[in-house]
C-alpha cells in the first residue's frame, strides 16, 4: 500500500460562510498523479488553495507532514499579474528561493539549473525577455521551468493547459509524467476529460461534494459526470454551510 501524502477529513472550505468545498474525505497517496475535475464553481481551485494553506478550512482537517517548501503551486494563469517588470530568468530563479532564502544569494549552480530548466521547456535564449512580452503558452512554459527549479515533492497545478496549444500541452504533459516517474505527488485541476483519461491514473471528481475519487476509469463514468452536472445546476450561491440542496 502506498504511503499517504495528504489526508482530507470531512473538509469544508467556505467564503463568507458559503461553502465552496463540502465535507471532502479522502487520501492522496505519495507519488500519485491525480486529476481534479468538475464543473465551473465546483471548488477545485479552492481545494488546492486549502491544501497549500492559502485558505483555512471552515471545518474538518487537512493532515500531512509536509513543510510549505515541499509544495510547488501553479495558480490559474488569469490570477497572475504579468505587468510586473521582471525577466524570464529572474522569474525562473524565484523557484530557487528555497535554496537561496527569500533575499539570498543565488549560487552559480542555481543559475545553471535555471538555464537548464528553460532549455527543458523549450525556451533556451529567452532568459532576458520580460515576462510581459511572452505569449500565454511561452509564459506557461516559464512557470513550469520555475517549478522544475523548485524541485518540490508535491506539485499542485491549477488549469495548467487552459488556452495552451497542443504542442505546448504535450511538452508540459511530458514534464508532468517525468515528475510522476520521479515519485513526486502531482494534483492537477483539468477541464479536458480526454486529457484526464489519457494521462491521469487517479481522479477526484468534485461538485463541491465528492462525486467520485479513485481510478480514473471508474470515476469518470457517464453516470458520475451527469451527477456532477446536475449538482452544478442546483447550486444555490447563497446557501449557508450544510444547508440541504433544494
Ligand atoms: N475569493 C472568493 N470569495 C467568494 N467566493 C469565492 C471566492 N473564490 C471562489 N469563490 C466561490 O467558491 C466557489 C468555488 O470556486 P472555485 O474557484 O474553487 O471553483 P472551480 O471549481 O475552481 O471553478 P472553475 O472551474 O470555474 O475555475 C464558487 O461559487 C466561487 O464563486
Amino acid at each position: 500500500m502506498s504511503a499517504i501524502a495528504i489526508e482530507l477529513e470531512d473538509l469544508t472550505v467556505a467564503y463568507q460562510r458559503h461553502p465552496a468545498v463540502h465535507h471532502v474525505t479522502g487520501t492522496i497517496a505519495a507519488g500519485s498523479l491525480t486529476a481534479i475535475a468538475g464543473p465551473n464553481g465546483a471548488g477545485k481551485s479552492s481545494l488546492l488553495k486549502a491544501i497549500i494553506g492559502e485558505l483555512r478550512p471552515s471545518s474538518g482537517m487537512i493532515r500531512h507532514r509536509l513543510k510549505s517548501t515541499d509544495f510547488g503551486y501553479l495558480p490559474q494563469a488569469a490570477n497572475i499579474n504579468r505587468r510586473f517588470p521582471i525577466s524570464v530568468l529572474d522569474t525562473v530563479l524565484l523557484g530557487a528561493w528555497r535554496q537561496s532564502g527569500a533575499l539570498g544569494h543565488i549560487a552559480s549552480a542555481e543559475w545553471q539549473k535555471a538555464h537548464d530548466a528553460l532549455e527543458a521547456v523549450g525556451l533556451g535564449g529567452f532568459e532576458r525577455r520580460g515576462i510581459g512580452s511572452l505569449s500565454a503558452g511561452q509564459f506557461q512554459r516559464v512557470l513550469f521551468a520555475r517549478l522544475l527549479l523548485q524541485d518540490a515533492n508535491v506539485i499542485l497545478l491549477d488549469e495548467p493547459f487552459t488556452a495552451i496549444d497542443g504542442r505546448t500541452t504535450r511538452d508540459l504533459l511530458d514534464i508532468v509524467a517525468n515528475w510522476h516517474g520521479e515519485g513526486r505527488t502531482v494534483l492537477a485541476v483539468l477541464h479536458d476529460f480526454a486529457q484526464v483519461r489519457a494521462h491521469f491514473p487517479q481522479t477526484l471528481l468534485l461538485a463541491r461534494d465528492v462525486i467520485g475519487w479513485g481510478a480514473t476509469a471508474d470515476v469518470m463514468s457517464e453516470a458520475n459526470l451527469r451527477k456532477a452536472r446536475a449538482m452544478a445546476e442546483r447550486w444555490d450561491e447563497s446557501a449557508g454551510i450544510c444547508e440541504p440542496a433544494r
